[in-house]
């Protein structure tokens, strides 16, 4: 805000300049003085903080001419009171606000209330959790109006000056507190959810119809003080001096206040008199604070103005935090649920009435429903009664006339009775057939019956016939696989035995005498460093050649794995002889017999399966295409044997015939160089 200044001539060479919020002469309007002091502080009264206007400084510079001209006659003179009071009265609501006032005088530390002057010592309550300060004993009158404001102004100012003379005193020498109390309900709040912090510091939330409406108290305090003139200055003696020393005190203990204020200082001695434990509430602190210091013109009071002045400077610095007091109006919350409650339980008692006279409504109508209902059934019975009672004279008449009728004509009678007997008979014939006809049905569907069971069982006994002939024909199948098996090893038995055979005769014919089974082995022996054909790879073998295609060489060499050892040491038998024939050579290492005769030589744990395993291997290796083949896969193996002493000696015999029959190959003698050099 931008500072008005001040300057005060000390004389005619030296002045002192000052700085204010405003700065306003005798000329100024009563209306620009109210806008620039207590405008602001109305409003923020009508917004619910607290608010003071004091007028401060000497004897006749016009503070009463300030605050509480009632400009009766002229409306522009009216002072800052009415035009506070002009302005709170247009802004509230009055349905749902309300303005109080209490006029006091402070005079020789008594307050008095200048609305009833009898009660002239007003003690002053402090809430010791809020702090507010409260005269309870003061008369507070509410205003609905301007003109009832003023009247109360005018019977205040009366008793004022009737005091005042009383005590044989003037105006100036006392305090005057006019307490405007504005009371307004909060409008334009969420009126679903209203949180705000009670007393007790907690918060509180209400909902629905049980939320207390929300209002705002403030307080306009306007503060006339008595004049601040020394008691030096005014001359005071006797009771005059008192009154001076008594306003000094409350003045002097004012500025007090404002300088702790203005310094911040944590203590600010309100108790040191009334007017500050009055105004306690309304300046410094939580309140908003105009001060007007007024001075006068005159050079003769340069000193009373100075101090004025400084008075003023000095509040200049008090800074005040302003204090929004809002809470719930519990007493209209009552009322309000006061009068809920009697409308409910009017109309509890309304809905009860209502029910009662319901429930004797419908029993009513039930009873005259009920009786209407009896009688109704009264009559149908009645009607009942009577129609069956006619209906049994009707009846007992009609017989009795037919038997009058019978009576007469006997004749006539026998021969109905005839031919009802005659259409009894036909009827009875015709139920007969028809029993008859019945039963062949019966019978047929019988039989249908039975025939259907009978083809389910047969049915029945099919399948278990089928299972049982699949079960037999899996027996079948495996005894017959089983059988194969045995009839293979027997040919291979049969083929070995007539080989041994063939090769005994033909040793028997030559005079080489026993020993040589194996042609294969004979051949070896015979051939070993040789690759010349043999000459008894003819004739003789004929039937070895025709068992060996009737049994297949893949038989005969998928027996070389068999699990009896038997059949293997026949298998491996035949097998030689069979590589003994320069036909077969190729076929057996091409079917896989290398690798089997291989595996025997290595890993056999009988050496009679070793030797012929041998001896077989020297045989295949008499064909060239094999050598490549048998030295890749067993030449290793058989250096490796030649150089082994645990080996017996008749295999070691057919291992050496192997190697003499694979030496003619080019990679072999390679082999045998690196053994030489004992590199295998
Ligand atoms: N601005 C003004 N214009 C015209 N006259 C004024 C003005 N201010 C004060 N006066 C006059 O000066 C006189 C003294 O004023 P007023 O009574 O208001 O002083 P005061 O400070 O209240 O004195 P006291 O402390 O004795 O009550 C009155 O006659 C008043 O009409």
């Amino acid at each position: 805000m931008k500072l008005k200044r001040l300057k005060l001539r000390k004389n005619n060479w030296e002045s002192e300049t000052y700085e204010f919020d405003e700065v306003l002469t005798e000329f100024s309007s009563q209306k620009r003085v109210y806008e620039v002091v207590a405008k602001p502080v109305v409003e923020s009264v009508m917004e619910g903080y607290n608010g003071t206007v004091m007028a401060y400084g000497q004897t006749g510079t016009g503070k009463t001419f300030t605050l509480g001209r009632l400009g009766e006659e002229d409306t522009a003179a009216r002072g800052i009171m009415v035009r506070a009071m002009e302005d709170i009265l247009a802004d509230i609501a009055p349905e749902t606000d309300s303005v109080s006032v209490s006029y006091l005088q402070l005079y020789m530390e008594m307050i008095q209330d200048l609305l009833d002057p009898v009660n002239d010592n007003i003690a002053i309550v402090e809430d010791p959790r809020t702090g507010d300060v409260s005269l309870p004993g003061a008369t507070v009158v509410e205003v609905r109006d301007q003109k009832s404001f003023v009247d109360l102004l005018r019977v205040g100012e009366a008793h004022r000056v009737a005091a005042n003379t009383k005590l044989n005193t003037e105006s100036s020498r006392s305090h005057a507190i006019l307490m405007v109390n504005v009371r307004r309900s909060v409008k334009g709040r969420s009126e679903m959810d209203v949180s705000i912090s009670g007393e007790n510091g907690h918060s509180l939330s209400m909902m629905g119809s049980l939320r207390p409406p929300i209002i705002r108290k403030s307080k306009l305090v306007v503060v006339d003080l008595a004049g601040s003139e020394r008691i030096d200055k005014s001359g005071s003696e006797g009771h005059t001096l008192e009154e001076a020393k008594s306003i000094n005190l409350s003045l002097s203990a004012l500025g007090k206040c404002i300088n702790a204020l203005a310094e911040n200082s944590p203590h600010v001695p309100v108790r040191d008199s009334k007017l500050t434990r009055l105004l306690k509430d309304s300046f410094g602190g939580t309140a908003r604070t105009s001060l007007v210091v007024t001075i006068g013109p005159s050079p003769r009071h340069r000193g009373e103005t100075t101090s004025t002045i400084m008075f003023g400077q000095r509040a200049m610095k008090v800074e005040n935090m302003v204090k929004l007091k809002e809470e719930f109006d519990y007493k209209s919350l009552c009322r309000r649920l006061d009068i809920e409650l009697d409308k409910l339980i009017a109309e509890n008692e309304r809905q009860r009435k209502y029910f009662d006279d319901e429930v004797e409504r419908m029993r009513a109508e039930a009873q005259c429903r009920i009786a209407e209902a009896e009688r109704e059934c009264k009559i149908t019975l009645e009607n009942e009664k009577m129609k069956y009672h006619q209906e049994y004279l009707d009846s007992i008449k009609v017989l009795e006339e037919k038997w009058k009728t019978h009576q007469k004509s006997p004749k006539r009678q026998i021969k109905e009775a005839e031919s009802t007997s005659s259409d009894i008979r036909e009827a009875h014939n015709l139920l007969q057939d028809e029993k008859m006809l019945r039963q062949s049905a019966e019978d047929e569907a019988s039989d249908l019956m039975n025939q259907i069971t009978h083809w389910k069982k047969l049915e029945a006994t099919a399948t278990a016939e089928v299972v049982k002939l699949r079960k037999m024909l899996d027996t079948e199948a495996s005894q017959k696989e089983k059988l194969e098996e045995e009839i293979g090893v027997l040919r291979s038995q049969l083929l070995q035995m007539s080989m041994e055979a063939d090769e005994t005769r033909r040793s028997l014919d030559k005079g080489d005498g026993p020993g040589k089974i194996f042609p294969g082995l004979d051949s070896l022996a015979s051939q070993t460093g040789s690759s010349q054909p043999r000459e008894h790879s003819n004739g003789p073998k004929q039937p070895i050649a025709k068992l060996s295609e009737q049994v297949g060489l893949q038989k005969i060499l998928s027996l070389l794995e068999s699990e009896e050892p038997d059949v293997r040491v026949h298998a491996v038998k035949v097998v030689a002889n069979l590589a003994a024939e320069e036909a077969n050579q190729e076929k057996i290492v091409e079917a896989g017999g290398l690798t089997s005769l291989l595996v025997l030589l290595r890993s056999s744990e009988d050496e009679t399966i070793r030797r012929v395993a041998a001896g077989a291997i020297a045989n295949l290796a008499m064909n060239e295409t094999n050598q490549d083949l048998i030295m890749a896969q067993g030449g290793v193996t058989l250096l490796s044997m030649t150089a082994s002493d645990a080996e017996d000696p008749q295999t070691l015999r057919m291992v050496a015939g192997a190697i003499a029959n694979l030496c003619g190959n080019g990679n072999f003698k390679f082999l045998l160089v690196i053994q030489e050099f004992g590199l295998l």
